[in-house]
């Protein structure tokens, strides 16, 4: 469970996260708002990327404060831009890295490694360079990056942004069957359609927390 308490992010005294308390037990999670309304400050909090000015983060038994590298490993992000997280050159190399810091046998290393290429199609493209993959063959690898460390948590911050309709559908669909519970910060409104609760962000408060149904229809009115 996510349980943020009287949580306030500053920068250079400006209030970015205005006193935020909400818990989070939901699977799927979607996090909605005007740009600059605090929505990626809120998600980077969640696995230590940002650090509250006060109030605390707690994500299971993990204090974001004082946990930072264990909550790292609890909770995967999976950024806007893959080539924000895609590091090594060849496709099983990037997929590896992250293991061997978790000092896995390699036996093991291999068998996370084929499995999550044979699970995005990337199979093939084991020893291709990654920076030539295709833009939605990337979101995947970098998706692929960060569920091989086998996370309980993913928040994805903007998945979808950079992708055409095709890719953007395989990404939908591939956080669907995820077993892990969700997090997804978005501007794209059908991807968080069917999720269990939406939290709309506005000038660093949460302003509405609701099913998707009644949370999406109130979000296109305030911005109207
Ligand atoms: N590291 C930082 N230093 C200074 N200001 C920051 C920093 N990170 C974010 N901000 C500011 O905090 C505010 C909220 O930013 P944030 O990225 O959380 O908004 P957002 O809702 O995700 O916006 P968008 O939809 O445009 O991605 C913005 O005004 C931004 O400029």
């Amino acid at each position: 469970m996510i349980s943020l308490e009287n949580v306030t992010v500053e920068f250079d005294q400006r209030r970015v996260l205005d006193d935020i308390s909400v818990t989070l037990a939901e699977k799927r999670i979607g996090i909605i708002g005007a740009n600059g309304s605090g929505k990626s400050t809120f998600a980077r909090l969640l696995n230590g990327l940002q650090t509250a000015t006060s109030g605390t983060v707690r994500i299971d038994d993990f204090d974001a404060a004082h946990d930072g590298r264990k909550l790292r490993r609890h909770v995967g992000f999976v950024f806007q831009n893959p080539d924000n997280q895609i590091v090594y050159p060849v496709v099983e190399e990037d997929l590896a890295f992250g293991l061997k810091s978790l000092k896995l046998p390699k036996a093991e290393i291999d068998r996370r490694i084929d499995d999550i290429l044979a699970r995005y199609g990337l199979f093939e493209y084991r020893s291709h360079p990654s920076h030539l993959l295709s833009g939605g063959q990337k979101q995947l690898l970098a998706i692929s990056g960060v569920l091989v460390m086998a996370p309980r948590y993913i928040i994805f911050d903007e998945p979808t942004t950079l992708l055409d309709l095709r890719n953007r559908n395989r990404v939908e669909r591939a956080i669907a069957e995820l077993d892990q519970t969700v997090i997804t910060v978005s501007h794209d409104l059908d991807l968080i359609a069917d999720y269990d609760r939406v939290l709309v962000f506005e000038n660093g408060k949460i302003a509405v927390d609701d099913t998707p149904a009644n949370a999406i229809p109130k979000y296109r009115k305030m911005m109207a």
